[in-house]
């Protein structure tokens, strides 16, 4: 459904007053996604994977320079205009804030509104459904609503206008151990319902039992792209030194740092 093709991402700089440098913040990304899976991409702060998720929705700062490609079912993302047309229709992100939530609207309006922009109706009593949520949540200010609800309010617009290419950065941030559960297993329903979910986050361990597939961002390159299931044991089936270093350090692994 998603091909990535040695994806990299730069960002112009100004060092004097005609002097221009570039930094190079992500490198030679090559990744696919399937219908039906779930990827997570994890990494730590400043790995580059908001600029991975921005990319694919076309929606890179003025400054940045994007080099190699990116399509979805086939249709370029880059190298020309991008199809808007997709952005909320059949690519749509579950941003990185609840911040982006409309401090002054309730819930279920704001939902209304990404299904209109999308063109599809809106059905908001049935989205909230969905997603575990009461009828009553679509009269809620954003600043009434718990993490947890903000976080499936968020989910509910992204899927508003039935994409099949959901990309959620950090839709877990901030929330319990149950309401994460929640959220990544409505995630993980998208996928099976014949979508697919790009999931960035830097909490593998939460990650794992809803992911297919891991790609590891470090410092703009990936480091490892394994198969969830490979990380179990002392981490031996796991194919890069960086996912088995990473997975042995994990505190309930026993911090093995150096094994
Ligand atoms: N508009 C911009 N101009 C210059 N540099 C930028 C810009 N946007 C992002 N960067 C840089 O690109 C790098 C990657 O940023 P990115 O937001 O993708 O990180 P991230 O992996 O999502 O981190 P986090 O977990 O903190 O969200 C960072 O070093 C960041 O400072
Ligand atoms: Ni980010």
């Amino acid at each position: 459904m998603l091909t990535v093709r040695d994806l990299s991402i730069g960002f112009r700089r100004y060092t004097g007053l005609f002097r221009q440098t570039q930094v190079t913040r992500l490198s030679g990304l090559t990744l696919t996604l399937d219908a039906g899976e779930v990827l997570a991409v994890i990494g730590g702060s400043g790995a580059g994977k908001s600029l991975l998720a921005h990319a694919v929705l076309g929606l890179l700062p003025p400054n940045a320079v994007l080099r190699g490609q990116i399509a979805f079912r086939g249709q370029p993302l880059t190298g020309g205009d991008y199809p808007a047309a997709l952005r909320g229709r059949r690519i749509a992100l579950v941003p990185q804030q609840i911040s982006h939530l409309d401090p002054m609207a309730r819930a279920g309006r704001q939902i209304g509104w990404a299904a209109r922009r999308a063109g599809a109706a809106a059905a908001v009593p049935d989205r909230l459904a969905a997603l575990g949520l009461p009828p009553g949540a679509a009269r809620l200010y954003p600043g009434q609503l718990s993490g947890g609800m903000a976080r499936r309010v968020l989910l509910a617009m992204a899927q508003a206008g039935a994409p099949d290419l959901l990309v959620a950065d950090e839709p877990t941030a901030g929330l319990d151990p149950q309401n994460r559960r929640t959220v990544l297993r409505l995630l993980r329903d998208h996928a099976r319902q014949g979508g697919a979910v790009l999931l960035i986050t830097h909490d593998l361990t939460a990650a794992l039992p809803f992911a297919d597939r891991v790609a590891i961002l470090d410092n703009g390159r990936m480091a490892g792209l394994e198969a969830a299931r490979d990380f179990r044991g002392d981490g031996a089936a796991l194919a890069s030194a960086h996912a088995r270093a990473l997975w042995r350090a994990l505190p309930e692994n026993g911090f093995l740092a150096d094994a």
